[in-house]
């Protein structure tokens, strides 16, 4: 027999405790950078396999926008590519992302072409990118919804790094300050899509079962990271320090 659907506010607050649990906040590798505690070569394995997130974002959104029939919610949605790639002149989040790897010393063009990615990486990346293509829209509304907790971490960041990296300033930390007033619009909306969609405790356990997926990719990102630049496993064909810098530095 199934369960009913729980109240609004009680399936909002289980959605909640499931990023207190499990959001990657509270990787080691988050409290290592943020501490001030990472190398260089910690930070631009950091900053190279991070692209690879960043760079699919706008991907998935395109495939969740293939999908949608109604046009008030692909015009809601779309903001979320429009905030990624920007116009052609000022660019979007992914030219400051690349900024940002210029700053701890890396070739930019290196960085986009992907090149040093981990496997590991390119695999929870890509597992992202086909949940959301074949998944339920309300299941890949939830995934997105791990940006509930991603303001905290984005200020976290900021603080952070300022307070320990030469590399930090305005510039260079642009992308999470943008985040920070970009992202809270797009989670109030996916929050409210989700709450009101998720009508019955099956679609409920769902959703919910979709963030917790997602909280997943992201951990298993910095595992990753964790594994070949903290304990020096490097994959074959992952960066090594050394490749892909800058041929000057500012
Ligand atoms: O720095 C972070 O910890 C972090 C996490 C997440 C997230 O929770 O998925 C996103 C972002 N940043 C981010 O900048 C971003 O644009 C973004 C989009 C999405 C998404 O699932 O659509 N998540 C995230």
């Amino acid at each position: 027999m199934t369960e009913p659907a729980q109240s609004r506010a009680d399936f909002e607050a289980r959605l909640r405790a499931i990023g207190a649990e499990r959001y990657h906040d509270r990787h080691p590798f988050h409290v290592r950078l943020h501490g001030g505690h990472c190398t260089p070569d910690e930070v631009r394995a950091w900053v190279i396999n991070r692209w690879q997130y960043q760079s699919r974002i706008p991907m998935k959104d395109a495939a969740f926008l293939s999908r949608v029939t109604d046009p008030d919610l692909r015009r809601i949605w779309r903001k979320r590519i429009e905030d990624h790639d920007g116009g052609r002149d000022e660019g979007g989040g992914l030219r400051r992302w690349l900024a940002l790897a210029r700053a701890v010393g890396l070739n930019p063009d290196y960085v986009a072409s992907s090149v040093g990615v981990m496997p590991a990486t390119r695999f929870a990346v890509d597992a992202y990118l086909r949940f959301v293509r074949d998944m339920p829209l309300l299941d890949a509304v939830a995934a997105s919804l791990t940006e509930l907790f991603a303001p905290k971490i984005h200020a976290q960041r900021i603080e952070g790094l300022l307070a320990h990296y030469d590399f930090a300033d305005d510039s260079s930390l642009s992308y999470f300050r943008t985040r920070l007033t970009e992202a809270p619009e797009d989670v109030a909306f996916g929050l409210d899509y989700v709450l009101t969609h998720a009508d019955t405790r099956e679609k409920q356990d769902a959703a919910a079962a979709a963030l917790i997926f997602k909280t997943d990719v992201l951990w298993a990102q910095l595992d990753a990271l964790w594994h070949g630049y903290v304990d020096g496993h490097i994959p074959p064909g992952a960066w090594r320090p050394g490749e892909g810098m800058a041929l000057w530095t500012h």
